[in-house]
């Protein structure tokens, strides 16, 4: 079967070098969505995708998406729209990534620059964006020059959508889907969505569900200016002490949400979901490998699998406005923001959850008998997703895996979230599978992010792979 991959594998396998130099000169666009300040080079990163699509062969449009709804003065970046064949004879599939990334400062604790892609001696490639979700999004660039330059005839019509907002949301997409779903996007057989990761670092898998994500600030204030705390310490009410508390009555040293109206909603557990996780490989040992510690709330896998994938979280991030340097600064903050988010799980729904967690966090504050002031509010907020995997677009993921990674691929439920996943679903009518390129040490989001040479160059071949079997797979 697909008996032209060969030839495709061999001259991936040839340009490996030419794709890391193009990961390379992607890491090093700081395309940082949730700073303002870099706006320009999240632009310019959705630039560079358009200028090498467009010497692919590409036919791409670049689409404003309009101001950000939470700073009218700026513009969202574009969304890069293109297509890659129009051959009636073959099917069209729609691929979406992120050419965002997470924030990231080398005195976060990077042990290089991360924004310059270094390549170790054993092939990890360190850098922001390497497999959260420059390299695959990459990957299909990767994989349409292969074919060109292979001489392999390329299986299937591409559509592609790359969004510069998914780390802060996804900003105005759903509009743009909603509105394309049967225009720019009208031929599209199936979605193939590659952002996520595999659960461990050697068996590939295919994913089917996503949490979602609802983000939260709570914001106290009182004093008119950040004060000296031997001046006013014990004669002004502080934000910060007000803050702690209200962070604080949110959830439980073992991640129990203490916020009522969150666990009523979640769907109950079935028999054949009961089953599900014994199968799945993955160990507590793979786990404390990708935390970088053993410091996990549950001892079995059954119980951790379950708690990533079918029920919610509540992480609390941070607080804009606090005395957050090394050192020691004696000051009061006069107003101060936490940062929470609940990820969202079948069957909850958004303004419920909201509802809940408006009337908690107003209820907690309350009983502070504080003269401070307090606004609690959502700043972005995402749907979960679980789709069938009974689907040719899984079945051709799965021959590809085999063939790529010589192992059939478990399947999947993600923790994280795309919020644009089951908008891409009900937009277009269409199969969406979620297929992963790095794995769970790459330390997405979080200091010294890497992708492995051997993920992204077998990635190449396995997002190009699944495409020939998609080419061949009969109607479901
Ligand atoms: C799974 C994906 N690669 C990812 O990292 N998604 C983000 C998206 C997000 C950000 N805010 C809300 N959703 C994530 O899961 O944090
Ligand atoms: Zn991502
Ligand atoms: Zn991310």
């Amino acid at each position: 079967m697909a008996p032209q991959l060969d030839g495709y594998f061999a001259e991936v396998d040839k340009l490996s070098n030419h794709f890391i130099d193009r990961l390379a000169k992607a890491v090093a666009i700081p395309s940082i969505s949730s700073d303002a300040s870099r706006r320009p080079d999240v632009v310019r990163m959705g630039e560079f995708l358009a200028a090498e699509l467009k010497n692919l062969g590409a036919s791409v449009e670049m689409r404003p998406l309009g101001k950000q709804p939470d700073k009218p003065d700026l513009d969202l970046p574009p969304v890069v729209l293109a297509r890659y064949g129009s051959d009636k004879n073959k099917r069209t599939i729609l691929v979406y990534g992120h050419y965002d990334v997470q924030p990231a400062e080398k005195s976060d604790g990077w042990s290089t620059e991360p924004f310059t892609l270094t390549v170790g001696e054993d092939g990890r490639m360190f850098g922001r964006g390497s497999t959260d979700d420059k390299g695959p999004v990459l990957g299909w660039l990767n994989a349409i020059e292969a074919h060109q330059k292979a001489g392999v005839d390329f299986p299937v019509n591409l559509l592609m959508c790359f969004e510069g907002m998914e780390e802060y949301g996804s900003e105005g997409l759903d509009e743009l889907i909603e509105k394309e779903g049967k225009g720019y996007f009208a031929d599209a057989d199936a979605v193939c969505i590659s952002d996520n990761y595999w659960l461990g670092t050697e068996k590939p898998c295919l994913t089917y569900g996503l949490r979602g994500c609802n983000y939260y600030s709570v914001e106290i204030s009182g004093p008119g200016a950040d004060l000296h705390s031997g001046v006013f310490g014990g004669t002004a009410q502080e934000p910060m002490t007000d803050l702690v508390r209200v962070l604080g009555s949110l959830v439980d040293t073992n991640g129990k949400i203490q916020v009522p109206g969150i666990y009523e909603q979640v769907a109950p557990v079935t028999s054949d979901e009961e089953g599900l996780y014994d199968g799945i490989a993955f160990t507590m040992e793979t786990l404390h490998e990708s935390l970088g510690s053993k410091t996990t709330v549950f001892e079995d896998k059954k119980s951790t699998l379950m708690a990533r994938w079918r029920y919610p979280s509540l992480s609390v991030h941070g607080v804009e406005g606090a005395f957050s340097a090394p050192g020691a600064k004696t000051v009061i903050p006069a107003k101060v923001i936490g940062k929470f988010s609940i990820r969202t799980v079948p069957d909850m729904d958004i303004d419920k959850t909201n509802e809940a967690v408006y009337s908690y966090v107003k209820q907690v504050f309350a009983k502070l008998n504080s003269k401070n002031s307090l606004k609690v509010y959502a700043q972005h907020t995402g749907k979960w997703w679980v789709a069938s995997p009974n689907h040719w677009n899984f079945r051709a993921a799965g021959k590809a895996t085999e063939r790529v990674w010589g192992v059939k691929p478990d399947f999947t439920r993600e923790g994280g979230s795309i919020p644009v996943t089951l908008t891409f679903e009900q937009a277009t009518g269409k199969n969406v599978l979620l297929l992963p390129m790095g794995s769970s040490t790459d330390g997405a989001h979080s200091i010294n992010e890497k992708l492995d040479k051997r993920n992204y160059i077998e990635g190449i071949k396995l997002l190009g792979a699944y495409l020939h079997y998609v080419a061949e797979e009969p109607q479901n």
